[in-house]
């Protein structure tokens, strides 16, 4: 589904992505850690095409398609979904008005018919149903007011309306308590499907405990430095990240290219 290679990527005029490849299919799990401030977060926004992010080499094909040439509404549209480290407030702008408003957008975008607000109201108490969350967070602002649980929560119903194809969850574990980290996982695992993938960004080997991940990636410094299996979490809980991929950080770059 996502094949990126030798990504690298400029923000603030700061090579932060450098050289990073990494491969997704449909139906997988991948977890991503790594040091503060590696380019993780980066990588989610380059992904979803965010302003100020930019691409000076390396390619990303999503279902075989040249990603980066897609403007970030068509993006959205073929299914890549962004939940944001710290999901912006809209104050004034009701939140189910605005689910409806970014479903139809999409779905204009793909060819479909737009949802009537009596369709809309159907799916959007299936999906509340679904994922056992209750709709008090609907009839408020976008984001305005929610606590940092409600956010992710919030983020987590949006997913399951817009029910994307590459789900990027940004450190979606970051301030929650132990309920709503297990409410949060379980909606995770309640979209995982064999067409679903998912790209996780997280600090802790908590949440890998409720949402068990395929693949567990290191990003050091700009690149995927270490792949493992849901061990490599646990390891990196026991011990951090020091030496950990360090014979990759040591490898000459690109040695002799400029001779
Ligand atoms: N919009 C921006 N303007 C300036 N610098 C930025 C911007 N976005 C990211 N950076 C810088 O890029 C580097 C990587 O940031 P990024 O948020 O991708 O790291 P991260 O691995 O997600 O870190 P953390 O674990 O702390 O969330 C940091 O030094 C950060 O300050």
């Amino acid at each position: 589904m996502l094949k990126i290679e030798n990504l690298h990527a400029r923000v603030a005029g700061r090579e932060i992505l450098k050289g990073l490849s990494l491969e997704v299919n449909a139906g997988e799990v991948h977890a991503i850690m790594g040091p503060n401030g590696a380019g993780k977060s980066t990588l989610g926004n380059v992904l979803s095409g965010r302003d100020g992010y930019e691409v000076t080499a390396g390619t990303v094909a999503y279902n075989g398609v040249d990603l980066l040439t897609l403007a970030p509404e068509a993006r959205a549209a073929a299914g890549v979904f962004l939940a944001f480290q710290y999901p912006v407030e809209i104050p004034g702008v009701n939140n189910t008005y605005f689910l409806r408003a970014a479903l139809n957008a999409q779905r204009k975008v793909r060819g479909e018919k737009e949802l009537d607000s009596m369709q809309f109201l159907k799916l959007v108490r299936e999906k509340l149903k679904v994922m056992q969350i209750s709709d008090e967070l609907l009839h408020r602002a976008v984001n305005e007011g929610f606590s940092g649980g409600e956010k992710k929560r919030n983020e987590i119903f949006q997913m399951a309306v817009l029910e994307p194809q590459l789900a990027i969850l940004d450190e979606t574990d970051s301030g929650l308590d132990i309920d709503a980290l297990k409410q949060v996982a379980q909606g995770v695992n309640t979209l995982r499907s064999p067409e679903r993938a998912f790209l996780m960004i997280t600090h802790y080997q908590r949440l890998l405990d409720y949402v068990v991940p395929d693949f567990v990636h290191v990003l050091a410094d700009g690149r995927i430095v270490e792949s493992g299996d849901k061990s490599l979490a646990l390891k990196l809980e026991a011990h951090g990240y020091a030496g950990i991929g360090a014979g990759h950080a040591a490898a000459p770059h690109r040695a002799g290219a400029q001779a």
